[in-house]
């Protein structure tokens, strides 16, 4: 038999959330938690800390991810897809057992609700259910899961259509972005994020020695019948290009109103944030740091990608004049990494979600103070996205594409009106800043679609393109 490691492995390389695509990685060690089943209880199931390492040659430290396991004695028929492997399982008397992700595992995921519900303390697990306000959610005991099919790095859990629980996968020490400016958030009775209902943290040993300890997992209101904001968008375009004869405003599915919403449910929550987690200032010194990081990640960037390259001396135009601000800058927490795939649009308007930062970056950067104006560019740079995303089965059709430059602007503009309604002040007055982070997004975007998106490579290049003329 394949030892369990290997097992492990060969699991974690085929599921999505396994964020060490493109490059050799081997997994180098499994530790477990405490049961949160009962003894003698089948199925056992407790949580599983991955330890990755490599590529190798590099000096990457050991990646932790979580694999929540579930041990049956004998195969379970419909779980097939989540079989993690076959072992002996020494601390389960020697008994031979089939180990599925727990998470796909009805008779398991009722553990992670029991915990949250009754606010469980288990050696090393604790959960801690939110104080529900008065009226607010509550989760049947019996309710069952059900896990959520949609692209995404972690992976969610849907109870009963009542609340969703994300459980991290990729683990760090300290405090998750997510957790904590979405507590804060419903704390502070904001209606513009899905209400958190609790949050499960955890020990786990740490490579080398010594013990970390994290967030594992999130439980907030399970948005029914919301459509997120990348679904809503492109099918508005989608309408669009079926009639390109028609402008923006024209047809059926026009977005702006959509968009101008956005942007005053975006400024509000800035608002909201810089009431709850506080605010700071940039002097010109720090921008001219930011600057500074801003040029090399494009020099880096341009090294690795040629059809870059050309556009290199135009974006730098923009981190040179960021370089050059002699004003203070107000910087608060933000969203991180905002664009359409955050936002859903429920019934009550929109809602902004998973406040985590950008994947790659540590928790450190993630947590970090930043300017609003990073948010807005980011949903921007989104609406340009949406709609060349599209163009691609319209190529060298010259009317798809004029129209497509229009509904970029015209939404991007919505947004911007709706910002500056809600926020007092417009983000397009702010062009130094708001130049600079559109061109740091842009090579932020570039390396990502050629990592894992080649075939989209041309959206942020086009974008690099017009950019780098200004
Ligand atoms: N509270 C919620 N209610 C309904 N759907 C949600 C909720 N939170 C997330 N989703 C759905 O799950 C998707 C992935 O969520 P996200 O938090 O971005 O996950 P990840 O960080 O793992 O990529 C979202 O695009 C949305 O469709
Ligand atoms: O949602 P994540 O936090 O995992 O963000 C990463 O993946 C996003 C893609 O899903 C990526 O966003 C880019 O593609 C979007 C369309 O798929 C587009 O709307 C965004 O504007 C664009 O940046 C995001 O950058 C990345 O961090």
């Amino acid at each position: 038999m394949t030892s369990h490691l290997d097992q492990v492995q060969s699991f974690c390389a085929s599921q999505r959330w396994f964020g060490e695509k493109g490059h050799d990685v081997h997994v180098e060690a499994v530790a477990t938690s405490t049961w949160l089943s009962d003894a003698d209880a089948w199925p056992a199931v407790r949580i599983g800390f991955v330890y990755c390492a490599g590529p190798p040659g590099a000096e990457s430290p050991i990646r932790v991810y979580q694999l929540p396991l579930s041990y049956h004695r004998a195969p379970v028929e419909n779980l097939g897809h989540a079989l993690v492997g076959e072992w002996t399982e020494p601390d389960l008397g020697d008994t031979e057992v089939w180990v599925y992700d727990a998470l796909h595992d009805k008779e398991a995921t009722p553990y992670w609700l029991d915990g949250l519900t009754h606010g469980r303390n288990l050696d090393g697990l604790e959960f801690h259910p939110v104080q529900a306000p008065e009226g607010s959610i509550e989760v049947p005991e019996d309710a069952q899961s059900l896990v959520l099919t949609v692209e995404q790095s972690n992976t969610s859990l849907v109870f009963s259509d009542v609340a969703l629980l994300k459980v991290f996968r990729r683990l760090e020490p300290g405090s998750n972005p997510g957790v904590e400016i979405e507590s804060a958030l419903t704390e502070a009775g904001s209606e513009l994020v899905p209400e958190v209902l609790g949050s499960a943290r955890g020990r786990w040993p740490r490579a080398g020695g010594g013990t970390d300890s994290g967030e594992l997992a999130m439980m907030t209101a399970f948005q029914k019948n919301a459509t997120d904001g990348w679904t809503f968008a492109t099918s508005s375009v989608r309408d669009l290009y079926a009639e390109a004869d028609l402008h923006a405003e024209e047809v059926g599915g026009d977005f702006a109103a959509e968009s101008h919403r956005l942007g005053a449910s975006t400024a509000q929550v800035h608002s909201e944030l810089a009431k709850a987690l506080g605010t700071d200032i940039w002097e010109p010194a720090k921008l001219v740091e930011h600057a500074n990081a801003m040029r090399r990640r494009l020099d880096k960037a341009a090294a690795a990608i040629p059809e870059l390259a050309r556009y290199a001396d135009g974006l730098a135009r923009a981190f040179d004049a960021l370089a050059a601000y002699d004003q203070p800058v107000t910087v608060q927490r933000i969203h991180g990494d905002f664009h359409l795939g955050q936002v859903l649009r429920t019934i009550d308007g929109w809602k902004l979600i998973d406040f985590e930062g950008e994947p790659a970056k540590s928790l450190v950067e993630r947590r970090a103070l930043d300017t609003e104006v990073k948010d807005i560019a980011g949903m921007l740079r989104s609406f340009d996205y949406a709609a060349r995303s599209l163009l691609a089965d319209h190529q060298g059709d010259q009317q798809i594409a004029y129209r497509a430059a229009e509904w970029v602007t015209r939404n991007q503009q919505a947004f911007c009106d709706g910002y500056a309604e809600a926020a007092g002040s417009d983000p397009r007055e702010q062009s130094v800043l708001l130049n600079a982070f559109l061109a740091d997004k842009v090579i932020y975007e570039t390396l990502y679609e050629a990592r894992n998106r080649p075939s989209w490579l041309m959206i942020p290049l086009s974008a690099a393109a017009q950019l780098a003329e200004h």
